[in-house]
């Protein structure tokens, strides 16, 4: 059925050809191949990306009367990357523009957001060959080489810029040094509300070469696990930051890029040791990746109020959420086997729904109506729509698209 279904698709699937539009937020969804062990179980793949920036996802569900059917749930994003998209591909559409943007002045940040195992340390850190990982394909390393080509470019030799590089990890709400050997950090706020990881190594970097020795330095010691899905697991969030600072005395900092591998967003069951330390460390992950989503939300509704003190993550990244200069990516990575679907539809709703809110609140005729209106109407509007966001969308989950047939 999903086969049929397939065949009735107009598939245009995004290349390097194609244009990469200026987003301030952009929010992508990558779909990877089913693995061995899937197909082995004789998995059936039930994500389709048939165009630029929409993903299908064909939900198997019954009727009262015992009947399957086929649920097919349409979804919209700035791009979807299919299965055979490339880490080069997947970079040139969202961390890419950001890298520019860093050289501008701007606090950038790249996250990857997914269920465990579905491919988020392979995008952002490069392939893994058992424990051995091969950095130079990932999103920091790729990162890291284009700062350097733009270091050069004339326009911005000027500025007489150094790149600085951090990697840390944060598990269980605490902070946790990847080039120091794991040494534990303070998070601290100080009297001008900037928020210190005090005693962070930054390093000063000459070569993305260099970047990139770092990076597999600072992945061997990341704290990893073994979950269903996953046999080497990443249990924390690991943040790569390329800080890009003046040559005066101060070091006075110009522009920051970070990229983050967010842990898997789970449940208890999901791991494959049910101990206390395991589930407090399962919950810390969902608490903080929930805080992560209510400030993106608030970044996307050019909220005054960002409640990035909810969790260490968003803590530590409050430059990103503040100021006019911030540009945020989030690729949300998905599992297509059918096994993983309700994973999958999890991701693409927590992506989604702050694409929704987005859609409106960053919408010209809105903003040119209300925002000139009075600053009341404006905020009670604001409001009242933010309670109409999740019913609406959940209506607009019936879409022409959508074809339901018994099996
Ligand atoms: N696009 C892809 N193409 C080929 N293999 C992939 C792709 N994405 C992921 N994989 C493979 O799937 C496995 C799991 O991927 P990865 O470790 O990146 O998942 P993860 O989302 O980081 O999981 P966790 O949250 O548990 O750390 C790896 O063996 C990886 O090589």
């Amino acid at each position: 059925m999903i086969q049929d279904f397939r065949e009735t698709l107009e598939v245009t699937p995004l290349s390097a050809s194609d244009l990469v539009e200026a987003h301030r937020i952009c929010v992508c969804v990558r779909k990877r191949p089913l693995n061995k062990q899937e197909v082995n179980k004789k998995e059936i793949d039930v994500v389709s990306v048939p165009g630029k920036g929409a993903v299908l996802v064909h939900e198997p569900k019954q009727k009262v009367d015992l009947t399957k059917y086929l649920d097919n749930q349409v979804f919209q994003f700035d791009y979807c990357f299919d299965e055979t998209s490339t880490n080069d591909l997947v970079y040139r559409f969202t961390a890419k523009p950001l890298v520019q943007s860093i050289f501008e002045g701007a606090m950038a940040t790249c996250f990857a957001y997914g269920q465990t195992g579905s491919g988020k340390t392979h995008t952002m850190g490069g392939d893994f060959t058992g424990k051995l990982q091969n950095s130079s394909k990932g999103i920091y390393a790729l990162a890291a080489q284009d700062v350097f080509a733009l270091l050069s470019q004339r326009r911005y030799a000027s500025l007489d810029l150094c790149p600085y590089v951090s990697f840390f990890e944060i598990y269980n709400g605490k902070v946790y040094d990847l080039l120091n050997k794991k040494a534990k950090l303070r998070v601290l706020e100080d009297d001008r509300q900037q928020v210190q990881v005090v005693g962070l190594q930054e390093e000063y970097v000459s070569s993305a070469e260099e970047v990139i020795k770092m990076i597999e330095m600072g992945s061997t010691c990341r704290t990893s696990g073994q979950t269903s899905a996953n046999a080497n697991s990443s249990r924390s969030h690991a943040v790569l930051q390329i800080a890009l600072r003046c040559s005066d005395r101060a070091k006075t900092l110009h522009g920051k890029f970070s990229l983050v591998d967010l842990a898997g967003n789970e449940r208890g069951t999901d791991v494959s040791c049910n101990d206390r330390s395991t589930l407090v460390e399962t919950a810390e992950i969902n608490r903080s990746l929930l805080a992560l989503k209510e400030c993106i939300r608030s970044l996307g509704r050019n909220s005054d109020h960002i409640p990035f003190r909810m969790s260490t993550l968003t803590k530590v990244l409050r430059d990103s959420f503040i100021g006019e200069k911030s540009r945020t990516c989030m690729i949300a990575m998905v599992s297509p086997g059918m096994a993983s679907c309700d994973y999958t539809m999890n991701t693409l709703r927590y992506a989604d729904r702050y694409r929704f809110c987005l859609l409106i609140f960053n919408s010209p005729t809105f903003t040119a109506t209300w925002k000139n209106a009075l600053p009341l109407t404006y905020f009670m509007t604001c409001f009242l729509l933010s309670l109409l966001v999740e019913p609406l969308r959940q209506r607009s989950k019936v879409i022409p698209l959508q074809r339901r047939s018994d099996f």
